[in-house]
């Protein structure tokens, strides 16, 4: 029957209708609504006594109730929601409230009727119109405190995000929902599968802040189990004997409410629980409930993220320290070890430093070292061969380019600048970039900002710089080739590196160091170099240097018979005199390996003809330097860089 229908069924209930309108709309609460209602529904169905019960695991409650009553027939209400319809005892009248939420809500009236007005359903029908009015406020109010949780959620899960660690998240989370929900106690409990335990943390109280229960154990194990959420009221008997009270003993506390949640992570998988405890007044209700919900969906996912980052972090840092392993300054030679001190001194200061040396002496290892050895280790270090760059792409590839700078811009591409972050990028061969470029890397290092090319928004950086060159730069600021405020700006520390043939014993410490290590790649036995090989390596002038002593050994390892336990000069004499390489003899492969092997023989020895200088070999080679350096790549060479 609608609400007109009802009307013109009923036209004496018509004044409490537009009563109960009026009611409805003055109210903002349920409670409000149904304290101003009764009077009405009294008046309409001429009671003495109205009320509205809400039953709930056995126990009756009034939500409000008109007139004074002592006692209320409790049987009478259990058999109204039992039968779901209107009943009568002696003058007492009920009938169940059917609007939505409302479930085990019902109007209980008692008067002296001569018709009783379950007779003419005029009951039924005030009760169908308090229904509606009740649901209506209901839903506003619940949208009201949906909205103001929401609110209050989205500004602490804000904070949440900002924690790459699990344990201040958790305190975070167990804090902020403890205020939230007016509680005095959170605890997520995170459900370990393989030893069937929950672990819950933080645990207030508990050595080492974390408490492990079965995984079955009292209403958290319930909840895991189940996947449903459960609620313990205070003064409710069957509830209260449900808590364990063994954990209650063991954390000094006294559990007298508890609402607690299911944890579900991404794809619905579950986590855990997410409990509260102790409601500061009264029992959790539906509201808190679904606050709770809301709280532990956001916490799932902050739990993941922090998790995710952690083994990120975790992972990373395995990884630096398997870099920092492989980065080794070998040599025992005075120079050597002042050099490494040197190192350890400038790694944890912000100095500029120049490295010199001859190409292969290991300017690239140094500045390594000095990256694994100070505070920026865990951030990226980025190598630049600035020689192996042309001058028009250098630009781009230290700052960056924005998409359609230049005709082959088809992508945005993020400079070295910007990669190497708060880490540490190293400039090798530094004397080979060229004016335009130094005055940009200069104004970069003075401002602390990148643009990238084609693009206006300057990017801060904090890379630390270090720089390379086998050029004698002080030569170079002379001829006008290299800035001289840049050299001073690059050259606070400089770090000289002797060649190779400088270093003595270390030769042989170098050449055994190499060997032992590619032996262990060829999977052989490691040869011994006997007195007369080792007095031939010391003679060797080394003019690719310790590159050069690297190659020798690799190939020595790979080459020499794998029975062979001695190394004796003879074995030496093909690698290190010229003209006798293996490339130039006859061989069994075709002849695109032929051609593979003579360029890269042909490179390898105008490379040491010119002792390493690069731009003399390319010169030699009739080859623009930057080509040079794509040669060898192609052929797969060492360069001594990692550009791409
Ligand atoms: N003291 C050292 N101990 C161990 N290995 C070294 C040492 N010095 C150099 N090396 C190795 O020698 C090779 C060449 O070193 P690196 O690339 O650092 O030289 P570079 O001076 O930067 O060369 P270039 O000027 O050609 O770029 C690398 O494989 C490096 O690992």
């Amino acid at each position: 029957m609608s609400l007109v229908e009802s009307l013109e069924a009923y036209p004496a209930l018509a004044e409490a209708a537009a009563q109960l309108f009026y009611v409805a709309c003055q109210s903002e609460v349920t409670q409000q609504l149904v304290e101003r209602s009764l009077p009405v529904v009294a008046g309409a169905l001429g009671a003495s006594y109205a009320a509205v019960m809400t039953g709930e695991k056995g126990v009756w409650r009034p939500v409000a109730a008109f007139g004074r009553e002592k006692t209320v027939p409790i049987e009478l209400l259990s058999d109204v929601l039992d039968l779901d319809a209107p009943r009568g005892l002696a003058d007492w009248l009920a009938t169940p409230l059917r609007a939505e939420g409302t479930t085990g809500w019902v109007l209980l009236v008692r008067g002296t009727w001569e018709t009783a007005p379950a007779g003419d359903s005029s009951l039924e029908v005030v009760c169908r119109w308090l229904g509606e009015a009740i649901a209506t406020t209901m839903g506003h109010q619940q949208s009201r405190a949906r909205l103001a949780r929401l609110e209050a959620i989205v500004g602490l899960v804000a904070q949440w995000r900002q924690h790459s660690a699990m344990e201040p998240l958790l305190v975070s989370i167990a804090e902020t929902s403890t205020r939230l929900l007016e509680a005095e106690r959170a605890s997520i409990f995170l459900w370990d599968r393989a030893s069937k335990t929950l672990v819950g943390r933080p645990a207030l109280g508990v050595e080492g802040g974390e408490l492990r229960i079965p995984e079955n154990a009292g209403i958290v194990g319930q909840v895991v189990a189940s996947g449903e959420v459960r609620r313990v009221d205070a003064d409710i008997e069957a509830d209260q004997r449900e808590v364990d009270r063994r954990v209650d003993k063991k954390l000094k506390f006294e559990t007298r409410s508890i609402l607690c949640v299911p944890l579900r992570g991404a794809g619905g998988v579950l986590l855990g629980a997410f409990e509260v405890l102790n409601k500061r007044q009264g029992n959790f209700t539906r509201d808190d409930e679904l606050a709770l919900v809301e709280l532990a969906a956001h916490a799932a996912t902050a739990l993941e993220s922090t998790q995710t980052i952690e083994n990120l972090v975790q992972t990373r840092k395995q990884l630096v320290d398997h870099a920092a392993s492989g980065v080794e300054l070998v040599g025992e030679c005075a120079s050597i070890g002042a050099l490494r001190s040197a190192v350890k001194r400038v790694a944890d200061t912000d100095l500029a430093v120049l490295i010199l040396g001859e190409n292969g002496t290991g300017k690239e290892v140094v500045a390594q070292s000095i990256h694994y050895l100070s505070k920026r280790r865990h951030e990226p270090f980025i190598a630049v061969n600035c020689a192996a760059i042309s001058e028009s792409l250098l630009e781009s590839e230290l700052f960056g380019h924005e998409k359609g700078a230049f005709t082959d811009a088809r992508e945005m591409r993020v400079g070295k600048f910007e990669l190497a972050a708060d880490g540490t990028l190293f400039l090798d061969e530094i004397g080979d970039m060229s004016l335009g470029g130094q005055a940009k890397l200069l104004r970069v290092l003075e401002e602390k900002v990148v643009v990238r090319v084609g693009g206006s928004v300057p990017i801060p950086t904090k890379a630390r710089v270090l720089a390379a060159t086998n050029q004698n730069l002080a030569e170079l600021v002379r001829a006008k080739r290299f800035r001289e405020d840049l050299f001073f700006r690059l050259n606070v520390v400089s770090l000289d590196l002797p060649p190779l043939r400088a270093r003595g014993e270390d030769i042989v410490l170098l050449a055994e160091h190499f060997l032992k290590q590619f032996a262990a790649r060829a999977r052989r036995r490691l040869p011994k170099f006997t007195a007369a090989a080792r007095k031939r390596l010391l003679m060797h002038p080394w003019p690719g240097n310790i590159r050069e002593l690297r190659n020798l050994m690799e190939r020595l390892a790979y080459l020499a018979p794998e029975d062979q336990d001695k190394i004796d000069a003879g074995d030496l004499e093909f690698i290190l005199s010229p003209g006798t390489s293996p490339a130039t003899s006859l061989g069994d492969g075709t002849l695109a390996d032929a051609t593979r092997e003579f360029q890269m023989e042909f490179i390898h020895k105008t490379i040491e003809s010119t002792r390493g200088n690069m731009t003399l070999a390319a010169e030699k080679m009739g080859l623009q330097r930057s080509n040079l350096y794509r040669k060898m790549r192609q052929l797969q060479m060492d360069v001594g860089e990692d550009n791409n």
